[in-house]
């Protein structure tokens, strides 16, 4: 009785003691469950990327193959994250041209069309370039490059982009622009040797600066959206990987840059799909009615300005994660440095589609825009050598002969592109 009694009582405790371990151990699996859930989805934007990376011996191929140089004068071995986007696509193609190896890194993600995205890395590829499916918050696919080939330089272009999407979206914002930034900081500042790193930060850092034209020595304590709040930031920070770890930054402060291939987000590129449409398009005005304007820069412009960086970036002072000696902080207006105002964007994306716009004017909504961008661009004269050549009138011409030739004249058309059949 005894005995039944003491094996009834260590029975329930044991009981007991399994049902709490076994709660709590639901209760972590379950955490864990949910946590990895808002871990990848924090975003809120899908990212194509493969969920199981395989570092392969074909892997490896293709990245030694895409970073193999091809001309012999101190050529460039260049990461570009971001290689499927607007600008990245652009700088590889630049680079690859002239002889450089050059490897992409891209997430793939559903910001805007992930068939165009999916249409530069194609052109890419018959240009050589690998672009991986890969996130910049992925540390082992980073590592992963740098080990596979001796990386010189990494153009940093990955980022999230848009103004006025961060109000939607805050946290994409700093899931790219700062946590993927301080990983490619981090990655880089461990690999031995350190790469020079040159990146995308961004006009919109002037905010409300009413000081014309904006100059890098100008105050940048005013950001007027979260979009600009996360590249200034990622300047605070370059400041610190360069300080602590000797890394070589160069950041590249972009202005509203537009052209071929470019992002269907941009006012330019969306205005162009509803003018072709029928569709009306808000054109927003500022404060007692003024236009607002941009210091709207071709791409071409802006892809020289990039690759000059790069030509001009000294190479990184430490090794191993250690500094040691003082490395190169440098931080660009890329920019045209005439604005315009948009809504003579508009009369000139008239003039080239040949079709009126339906215009609505309506007052700028509270959404972080900024009335207007004007760069003063002598540092980068002075340093890279940059002269923009292409005003707005010329580079919407180029914009809108590629968009007729991708997209066709509407969105239900049919088009060949190369060899593919795209049904727009
Ligand atoms: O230089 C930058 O740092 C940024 O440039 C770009 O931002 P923005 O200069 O705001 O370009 P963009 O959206 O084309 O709006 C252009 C104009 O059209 C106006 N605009 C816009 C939309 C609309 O429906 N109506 C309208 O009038 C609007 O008010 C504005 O006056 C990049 O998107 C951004 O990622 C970042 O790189």
């Amino acid at each position: 009785m005894e005995r039944s009694n003491y094996f009834g009582r260590v029975g329930s405790r044991w009981h007991s003691s399994v049902s709490a371990k076994l709660l709590c151990l639901t209760s972590i699996l379950l955490l864990l469950t949910i946590s990895a859930f808002f871990w990848v989805s924090s975003a809120g934007i899908d990212s194509q990327r493969p969920p199981t990376f395989q570092r392969s011996h074909e892997w490896e191929k293709r990245v030694r193959q895409s970073c193999l140089p091809r001309r012999e004068d101190n050529p460039l071995v260049v990461l570009v994250t971001g290689a499927a986007g607007f600008v990245g696509s652009h700088v590889s193609l630049a680079l690859r041209k002239r002889g450089d190896g050059v490897v992409g890194l891209d997430n793939f993600n559903s910001y805007y069309e992930v068939s165009l995205k999916r249409a530069r890395q194609e052109l890419l590829a018959k240009h050589s370039v690998f672009v991986i499916d890969g996130d910049i918050n992925d540390k082992f696919i980073i590592e992963s490059i740098l080990e596979a080939v001796p990386i010189t330089h990494v153009m940093h272009l990955a980022a999230q982009a848009g103004v006025r999407y961060a109000m939607q979206n805050p946290q994409s914002y700093i899931h790219s622009n700062i946590a993927g930034l301080v990983n490619i900081f981090e990655v880089c500042k461990a690999a031995n040797p350190q790469p020079a790193i040159v990146w995308a930060s961004s006009s919109s850092v002037y905010g409300l600066n009413t000081k014309v034209p904006f100059s890098e020595a100008d105050r940048t304590d005013q950001p007027a959206s979260l979009y600009a709040a996360t590249k200034k930031a990622g300047e605070g920070i370059a400041h610190t990987y360069n300080h602590i770890y000797g890394l070589s930054i160069t950041g590249l402060r972009f202005f509203t840059v537009y052209g071929p291939w470019g992002r269907p987000d941009m006012a330019y590129f969306s205005f162009t799909r509803d003018i072709l449409k029928g569709n009306p398009i808000s054109v927003y005005s500022g404060a007692g009615g003024k236009d607002l304007a941009r210091d709207f820069t071709f791409i071409d412009d802006i892809v020289k300005g990039c690759v000059a960086s790069l030509d001009t970036a000294e190479k990184s002072t430490g090794s191993g994660g250690k500094k040691t000696g003082p490395a190169m902080l440098r931080v660009f207006n890329l920019g045209n440095t005439s604005p315009v105002t948009v809504p003579t964007l508009v009369d000139i994306l008239e003039k080239h589609l040949n079709t009126k716009a339906k215009r609505q004017i309506i007052k700028m909504p509270r959404n972080g825009d900024v009335p207007f961008t004007h760069a003063n661009i002598s540092s980068a004269q002075a340093q890279l050598g940059y002269r923009p050549t292409t005003n707005l009138d010329t580079g919407l011409k180029k914009f809108v002969k590629w968009y007729l030739s991708y997209y066709g004249d509407n969105t239900n058309r049919r088009l060949w592109v190369g060899n593919h059949e795209k049904i727009i």
